[in-house]
């Protein structure tokens, strides 16, 4: 793993040089913590269909999306977004995410879409004792699509699951064609029930597309055991509150919790069909 000028870079992996991946290696290479630390920003830019990754946690003071990046040097433009887009869901408690010159009020579980073009976006906690915190993604895009508000109502809802196979969940679509337009980046936030575990079984990969989870309303003592790899050889990584971990297309992405929880799924690639998915065969899983 290493920094370049305030972001960490994330190589990609192959699935077989990942069979010989220990514990550390695993967690070094697709595991993205410190997500929300109040007053600091972390990005992640993963290789993988250029996705990055970010926290902002605002504290007394405003972030702005670039704050202390070297804008030409890491993204080889003037700034953030002039070759990107970006979503963000917010996490924490109320606060404003202003894009240039126009506020948007960001109450707990909103999410935001700001198209390529966008000069200044500027993140802001009400409370700092219950500060906001963003969940943001940005993927290179080549058009630009209208910025758009979405609160969690207006997310296209899919319930998924039942208890019996402790797996009952509800899937918002916010970063969805049947909701808004992107050039390439999907984005939504599932949630399971009381007493369901696991997420996203029976389990798929998509060749066509990349995907981060990234995990939350978990206690202190909780943790989901996120499952990667083929799905002939699989890998898990203990997750923790608040930590994203990164999918190359060839892996699976599930899991299974110490209690319910909720987690953001993002996705970027070739196509933004949410329901194109290789699914796995149970009988298939090693
Ligand atoms: O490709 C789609 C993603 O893996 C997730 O949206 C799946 C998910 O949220 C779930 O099944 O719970
Ligand atoms: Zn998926």
């Amino acid at each position: 793993m290493w920094c370049v000028r305030k972001m960490i870079i994330r190589e990609p992996a192959n699935s077989r040089d990942f069979k010989h991946y220990t514990t550390d290696r695993l967690r070094e290479e697709f595991l993205i913590q410190d997500l929300f630390q109040v007053g600091k920003i972390q990005r992640v830019y993963s290789h993988i269909d250029r996705i990055i990754t970010m926290g902002y946690c605002p504290g007394d003071k405003p972030q702005e999306l670039g704050e202390g990046l070297d804008i030409w040097s890491t993204l080889g433009t003037d700034y953030f977004l002039e070759r990107r887009e970006l979503g963000a869901i917010n996490v924490g408690g109320k606060g404003t995410i202003k894009v240039d010159g126009k506020e948007f009020t960001m109450n707990h579980q909103d999410g935001i879409y700001v198209g390529m073009g966008a000069k200044e976006v500027v993140f802001s906690s009400e409370d700092v004792k219950n500060p906001a915190k963003f969940y943001t993604l940005s993927a290179p895009a080549h058009k630009t699509y209208p910025n758009v508000h979405i609160d969690i109502t207006k997310a296209k809802q899919v319930k998924l699951g039942d208890q019996s196979n402790c797996n009952k969940r509800t899937i918002f679509q916010f970063l969805h064609p049947d909701v808004l337009e992107t050039c390439q980046l999907s984005m939504g936030l599932t949630k399971m029930e009381s007493g369901n575990v696991w997420n996203t079984l029976p389990c798929h990969t998509h060749e066509r597309r990349m995907e981060v989870y990234f995990y939350f309303d978990l206690s202190e003592d909780d943790v989901v055991f996120h499952l990667m790899g083929k799905p002939d050889e699989t890998r898990h990584i203990v997750m923790r509150n608040e930590e994203a971990v990164i999918s190359p297309s060839w892996s699976i992405h599930s899991g299974c919790g110490s209690t319910n929880y909720s987690f953001i799924w993002g996705m970027v690639g070739e196509n933004k069909a949410f329901t194109d998915m290789d699914g796995i065969d149970m009988k298939d899983l090693k």
